[in-house]
């Protein structure tokens, strides 16, 4: 070995002992915070956004804003498990894109709660079968989410984050596949993401929806004559290979998914509130809902319509603003907009996704 290499390395390990030191006083004073909370949750995504976001304002590299927002994910997540273990619903099986999302927010699951349907991903936390219920809500190619959509406008659940998440699709196939491609699984989702590469290069073959990406890759797994489009992840869980990468139509493909949970999160400093809105039936009705929001200076980052399940014509309104419920600004055009709709459901304020 050279001097220098052993140079380095021994600087490595003085820095090691360093940050093992650190990581443990750390953890000790989180789990001290963990005692405070009593029966208050554990999981603070006000308080996380805010660390990342410190952090990154003072990284000077060489690590990439990605890597310092990784690492401290994952030791924060270490940190919440010494308070105590979170369990997390989302749309399973393991290999999904949710699960990934999830990976993200949480910096690793020590409790994960794999779902069936998003039906069920809601549910198992209503029921208090699982703290927090990860949903995809909408997709930069294929729009929104419509029973994610559907569901929040019943549910008792608060949306407490969001996450944003690059989706790159991979073509797979059974090691021994060869020959002819009869049958291309996936999700109707990513169906759509891929439908230019696939009447490109898969045009006459066809495209059956499954449940899930990573229920796709099980399939192909199973069938010879068969492909599936999942993540690489999923190629890796079901030992599949990788017959083609980054397929999606758009390059800066990317899902939103949406944090759930029975508590409402504090002011971060950078927020967003979820609405749920309802007009009158009256002429003019759906642009005064507009007003109160344009007159406090509230931006305004997404307006979805979505079909009322109460009468034919009829829709209700999914509107996210910048800033949060508490804000006395964003109070006072709620308070406004409350007299000109007929419905009006806050559905959660929440940190704007850190990367
Ligand atoms: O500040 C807290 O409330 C903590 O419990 C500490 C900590 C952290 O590790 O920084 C851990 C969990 C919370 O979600 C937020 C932050």
């Amino acid at each position: 070995m050279s001097d220098i290499l052993k140079n380095c390395r021994d600087q490595i390990d003085a820095i090691d002992e360093q940050l093992l030191k650190l990581i443990n006083a750390r953890a000790a004073l989180a789990r001290e915070i963990g005692a405070l909370k009593g029966e208050g949750p554990i999981y603070r995504p006000e308080r996380e956004a805010q660390v990342l976001r410190r952090l990154l304002e003072k990284n000077t590299g060489p690590l990439s804003a990605e890597a310092v927002t990784s690492i401290f994910r994952s030791v924060m997540s270490n940190c919440r498990a010494l308070e105590r273990e979170l369990a997390v619903a989302f749309l399973g099986p393991q290999g999904t894109f949710s699960e990934e999302a999830a990976n993200k927010q949480f910096g690793g699951l020590s409790s994960p709660k794999p779902c069936i349907s998003i039906d069920e991903v809601f549910r198992m936390v209503e029921s208090g079968g699982a703290d927090y219920a990860v949903v995809p809500v909408e997709n930069s190619t294929e729009g929104a989410v419509g029973r994610t959509l559907d569901l929040l406008t019943t549910t008792s659940l608060h949306i407490c984050g969001e996450i944003t998440l690059p989706v790159h699709h991979c073509l797979l196939r059974r090691q021994d596949g060869n020959g002819e491609i009869r049958r291309v699984y996936s999700h109707a989702q990513s169906l759509g993401q891929c439908h230019e590469w696939l009447n490109l290069n898969l045009g006459g073959v066809e495209r059956v929806s499954t449940g899930s990406n990573a229920q796709a890759a099980e399939l192909a797994a199973q069938d010879p004559f068969a492909v599936a489009i999942a993540s690489k992840r999923a190629a890796e869980i079901f030992d599949l290979t990788i017959l083609a990468e980054n397929i999606e139509d758009d390059p800066k493909n990317v899902t939103r998914f949406l944090v759930l949970s029975p508590h409402e999160v504090e002011p971060s400093g950078k927020d967003k509130t979820s609405l749920l809105l309802a007009a009158k039936n009256v002429p003019g009705a759906v642009v005064s809902l507009l007003a109160p929001l344009a007159q406090h200076g509230v931006d305004m980052t997404k307006f979805e319509s979505r079909p009322s399940k109460l009468g034919i014509w009829e829709y209700v309104f999914f509107v996210d603003i910048e800033g949060h419920y508490q804000d006395p600004r964003i109070a006072k055009a709620l308070y406004e907009l409350e007299q000109c709709a007929s419905l009006l459901k806050v559905l959660g304020s929440y940190p704007v996704a850190v990367i």
